[in-house]
């Protein structure tokens, strides 16, 4: 189930506030400028589906994001938990960073933590199935991903060079509680 903490950011062992209600998730992000939209397939698939039927399942939400922001290249990613690198995925993602271009993520199945490094607070958003989030470009963040990942998710970029991520240098990400915490 989707849920949204919010902390000051030097305080990472009391949230502010916890919800796990959609609407409330979406208004709260959306209030500092990140879109949080629950979507629905227009057509069944599985786990066992492939990235050409998963984006079919899903043009029409594809579709107004590349004509409503530009985005011009959309992939999947895929990540189970016997991947051999996924130690090394994890931490690429634990540590505070930005990108040029807006972060824009759709969950197809599985789930994830983003946190979100915003003016003096932290935005963690627990990520699961059918949830999209789209991180404003130049935001402070890391992803956690857990130590047993299992997730399919939608990507769209407008760099065509894909995934580049500038480092804040900033270990503020080892403050916070992780995934299996
Ligand atoms: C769920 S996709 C992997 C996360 C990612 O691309 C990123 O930049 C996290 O900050
Ligand atoms: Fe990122
Ligand atoms: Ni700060």
């Amino acid at each position: 189930m989707s849920e949204l903490r919010v902390y000051q950011d030097d305080k990472p062992e009391q949230p502010l506030t916890v919800t796990c209600d959609a609407a409330e998730i979406s208004q709260q992000l959306a209030d500092v400028g990140v879109r949080f939209e629950r979507w629905q397939a227009a057509q069944p698939i599985s786990a066992e589906s492939q990235a050409d039927e998963i984006l079919a399942a899903y043009a029409a939400e594809i579709q107004r994001l590349k004509d409503e922001q530009g985005y011009v290249t959309v992939d999947t990613m895929s990540l189970a938990s016997d991947h051999p690198a996924k130690d090394e995925l994890r931490q690429k993602f634990l540590s505070e960073h930005t990108h040029s271009e807006d972060e824009v993520r759709f969950f197809v199945r599985g789930e994830g933590i983003f946190y979100l490094h915003i003016a003096d607070k932290v935005y963690r958003a627990l990520c699961c199935k059918d949830d999209l989030i789209s991180v404003p470009a130049n935001t402070t963040h890391w992803f956690d991903m857990g130590p047993e990942p299992d997730f399919t998710a939608i990507r769209l970029f407008n760099n065509p060079e894909g995934w580049v991520a500038n480092y804040s240098g900033s270990a503020i990400a080892d403050q916070f509680p992780k995934f299996e915490d």
